[in-house]
């Protein structure tokens, strides 16, 4: 068995000597806000998903450093003073996290989770805090797009855990799978931790273990009657593959025991020949119920196409491209100083950069989306300052945050704040919902924006503002750093 994580050394090494020097300075105390947001979104699409919050509220509840810990940072770090090796031995966190929930459709620049803590402590935990977000919400996006793909009469399984990068990937790759829409994964270890029950079809090896594919198919109906999804490709699909599992089907059917899901899986040639041709063949034999269900590299590219050529598939599985998220390696989520407490008050902050996208929001902000009253669809979203109030009864005009001369009036709306209270004063105050609600709760976050924002190619850009307040902080910090 793997040796149990230890996930508060999941930190990268400058987050404990910065720290170290911190307390050293008797800049302990010193509040800190952290936003945690991207600038681009994955697959040069139009959205991302949120997800991973419930391993970031994991991660912080156990926070804490052992003595075994500490003797390691002792012995390999000699400049880590004693100090501040005593102030971690008391370590935990103490400070308040606000976040989206996930399966939330998030976009650039927007705080998708907030830190307001010590300056120590929120460093301590940004590397873990990112690597976890990045990861669930690369995935999770990718899946949103392949289901999106897919349809909503086929539905998508995660097969990816061979192909992930490592197990613990495959894991939590298969979650942010499901919560991006998949109806199940492949994983047994998935069910272990979540509600969810791992689903599958057959291998071409258990095909191939037996004398004949006949065999082999009746063996697997015997003791699976209720899901018998036959692999149909290992010799010659409309040769053999189909009409063997037409004949099995029908001993099922005259024994009374063909009652739940049957079909079968291609998984390689041409996906919509062999799909159009294995429809005809189970509609002539009487088994219009038949599910027809595909895998082998799919992508949400090449599942839409299969669409679009007429293709009969009733299911797909797929793997490799979704769990490894193909066409972006990383989600490229970043975790930046906002604001920082100075005379006893929070005191804005700007990184400033040759390149407009990398200069920050400054302050302690939070996030709103508007959504139209009569349609329900969303219309924008604003980054305001975490005390501003917006009026919904009155008309209000948002800007470009940087192109600011476009500008739209937006009236008849109501407001949703997207971050909510999930630790405060170091306490959880929030649960996270089942991995079958997050995920039905991403399907209804689907359903409340216009399809422009969300089809694969070429997108169109949604409204993410800054309140005017917001942009007067920014422009004065920006020129008094210029200064
Ligand atoms: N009708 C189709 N339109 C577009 N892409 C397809 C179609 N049918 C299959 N594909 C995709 O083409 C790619 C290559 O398929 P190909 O036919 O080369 O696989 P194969 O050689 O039959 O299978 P394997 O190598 O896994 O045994 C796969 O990603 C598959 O999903
Ligand atoms: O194609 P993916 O989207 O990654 O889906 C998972 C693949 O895993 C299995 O293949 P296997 O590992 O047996 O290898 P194969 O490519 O030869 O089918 C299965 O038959 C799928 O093809
Ligand atoms: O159940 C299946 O068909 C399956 C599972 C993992 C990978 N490929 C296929």
């Amino acid at each position: 068995m793997e040796e149990q994580r230890k996930l508060q050394l999941a930190t990268d090494f400058y987050q404990l000597s910065v720290s170290n020097v911190y307390f050293e300075k008797g800049f302990k105390d010193r509040k800190a806000v952290f936003d945690v947001f991207i600038r681009r979104n994955p697959f040069e699409g139009g959205y991302s998903v949120f997800a991973g919050l419930e391993q970031v509220i994991e991660y912080i509840n156990n926070l804490r450093f052992e003595e075994d810990d500490i003797a390691l940072l002792k012995e390999n770090h000699p400049e880590l003073t004693d100090g501040f090796l005593d102030y971690l031995r008391e370590f935990k966190f103490s400070g308040e996290i606000y976040a989206m929930e996930e399966g939330e459709i998030f976009f650039p620049t927007e705080p998708v989770l907030r830190v307001k803590t010590n300056l120590i402590e929120a460093q301590i935990i940004e590397t873990a805090i990112l690597a976890i977000i990045n990861h669930q919400s690369l995935i999770a996006t990718k899946a949103s797009r392949i289901v999106s793909a897919a349809g909503t009469y086929a539905p998508v399984l995660d097969f990816g855990l061979r192909r992930a990068h490592g197990t613990e990937a495959g894991l939590y790759g298969s979650r942010a799978c499901i919560i991006g829409g998949c109806v199940g994964t492949s994983n047994v270890e998935a069910e272990y931790k979540w509600d969810t029950v791992s689903k599958g079809t057959i291998s071409h090896a258990f095909i191939m273990a037996f004398d004949s594919e006949l065999e082999a198919f009746r063996a697997y109906a015997k003791y699976n009657p209720d899901n018998l999804i036959l692999l149909a490709d290992t010799y010659d699909t409309l040769g053999s593959g189909i009409k063997n599992a037409i004949k099995v089907f029908n001993e099922e059917r005259e024994a009374g025991r063909l009652k739940g899901s049957y079909g079968i899986r291609l998984d390689s040639g041409d996906l919509t020949y062999l799909s159009v041709k294995a429809r005809e063949m189970f509609d002539e034999a009487g088994f219009e119920s038949a599910v027809i269900s595909a895998s082998n590299d799919l992508d949400e590219f090449i599942i839409s196409d299969l669409r679009n050529q007429g293709a009969k598939i009733g299911m797909y599985g797929v793997g490799t491209k979704m769990i490894t998220a193909d066409g972006t390696s990383a989600l490229g989520g970043v975790y930046k100083l906002a604001a920082i407490e100075r005379d006893g008050k929070l005191s804005p902050k700007i990184k400033v950069s040759n390149d407009p996208i990398k200069i920050t929001n400054p302050g302690y902000k939070k996030v709103l989306r508007f959504y139209d009253n009569l349609t329900n669809v969303a219309i924008a979203d604003l980054i305001t300052l975490n005390d501003e109030v917006i009026d919904d009864t009155k008309p209000l005009t948002i800007y470009h945050p940087v192109h600011t001369w476009k500008k739209r009036t937006i009236e008849n709306f109501h407001v949703k704040e997207l971050l909510k209270p999930i630790f405060v004063d170091g306490k959880q105050v929030y649960n996270s919902p089942k991995l079958s609600e997050i995920r039905e709760n991403h399907m209804v976050a689907r359903s409340t924006f216009w399809p422009e924002f969300l089809r694969l190619i070429n997108p169109s850009e949604y409204h993410v503002d800054v309140s005017d307040k917001l942009f007067d902080i920014k422009k004065d910090l920006l020129a008094s750093v210029q200064k």
